[in-house]
């Protein structure tokens, strides 16, 4: 998949097919348009162009909104789309002039002329231009003018199967990574940069290693003991898969680097008063040192809610406790 961070820099295609949105979770739903944009570019022997934007509108138009987070981080969304078989992603930033073109502009001087839309797939409900004017509607008035076709997505399609954006977020701030499991099709993920800790971890018998998350948009789910497989990504530069998805230390193919299990943990570590809210990971069967190291956790099961504990010795107790649970539900299978 080639990615851009600028529609300038794309080189306009002969037959396009293209659709549009934040695909936040890239969930069910949304795979289904992938799915059928794939189909329509091969239909009209041409390439699949995903339109994006990032930041994401909500945050340009409302930076103050804290509350506003996001399932994935861009990063994570190039890589689905790269495994989805998308051809081109293209990253636009969100600003007010982009914002402020009519419908039509925005179908003639972007989808035509710089992309080369012949085939546009789209949500029932994905609005876009000035004042949000335009939509289905406006994208089928103008096809003739344009010489393109409207490939609508129905929205008892979407709805049927009840899967949303929202809905994914909803179980994950309540720790229900499984129902965010079931409706993306794929695990809620979470990676950074393992950061030293207090080093209380490897005294208790169970090291954590502590994850920093640099995006500050992304949604944490709710505290909790969760049950997750950990990928170690190495040293790799997470802006840099990105910008080139075809360098050798972002190919992330099954297999390719070490996959482990283990327990997470997400709060504020009562028992020790903690200060800060804490990601952290205790992996099974290993024992390496990976401060600095990128890493990945697939959140599969929540195990438990975060419990303050009256002694290192009660909370050491119930880790053992964490273990056996979570080893029980991976031995489910
Ligand atoms: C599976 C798991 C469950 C945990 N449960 C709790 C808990 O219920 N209450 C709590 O205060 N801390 C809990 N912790 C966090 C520990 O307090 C923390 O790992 C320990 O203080 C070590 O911190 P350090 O990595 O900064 O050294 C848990 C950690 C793990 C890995
Ligand atoms: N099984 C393991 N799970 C997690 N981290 C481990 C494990 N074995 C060794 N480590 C290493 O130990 C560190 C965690 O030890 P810990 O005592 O909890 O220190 P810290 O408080 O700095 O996280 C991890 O960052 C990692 O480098």
């Amino acid at each position: 998949m080639q990615v851009y961070h600028h529609i300038n820099d794309f080189t306009r295609l002969e037959n396009a097919a293209v659709t549009i949105g934040t695909f936040d979770g890239v969930h069910l739903g949304h795979q289904q348009i992938i799915k059928e944009l794939t189909d329509c570019a091969k239909l009209i022997k041409g390439e699949t162009v995903v339109l994006t934007f990032f930041p994401h509108p909500r945050m340009i138009l409302n930076p103050e909104n804290h509350a506003l987070k996001m399932i994935n981080t861009m990063a994570e969304k190039a890589e689905i789309l790269d495994h989805l078989g998308v051809d081109h992603l293209i990253i636009t930033p969100f600003t007010r002039d982009f914002s402020n073109q009519t419908p039509e502009a925005y179908i003639k001087n972007v989808l035509v002329e710089q992309i080369g839309l012949k085939t546009m797939v789209i949500g029932y409900d994905h609005r876009f231009g000035k004042d949000r004017a335009g939509g289905l509607n406006e994208l089928k008035q103008f096809s003739a003018t344009y010489n393109y076709t409207v490939k609508e997505i129905a929205e008892e399609d979407v709805k049927d199967a009840a899967v949303s954006s929202t809905r994914i977020r909803n179980a994950l701030n309540v720790g229900d990574v499984g129902t965010a499991l079931e409706l993306m099709g794929h695990p809620f993920t979470l990676s950074g940069k393992v950061v030293r800790g207090d080093q209380i971890g490897r005294t208790l018998g169970y090291p954590t290693a502590n994850l920093f998350i640099e995006e500050n948009y992304k949604l944490i789910p709710a505290d909790g003991i969760y049950a997750v497989t950990v990928e170690l990504l190495g040293n790799r530069n997470k802006n840099q898969q990105v910008n080139d998805p075809y360098h050798p230390a972002n190919a992330k193919k099954a297999g390719s680097h070490p996959h482990y299990q283990g327990m997470a943990y997400i709060g504020h570590r009562p028992t020790i008063n903690g200060m800060s809210r804490n990601i952290e990971v205790n992996i099974f069967d290993f024992n390496e040192d990976i401060y600095h190291q990128n890493i990945q956790l697939n959140f599969l099961h929540f195990i438990r809610h975060d419990i303050r504990f009256d002694s290192l010795e009660q909370l050491k107790t119930q880790l053992a406790e964490d273990k056996k649970d979570t080893i029980r539900y991976f031995a489910r299978g």
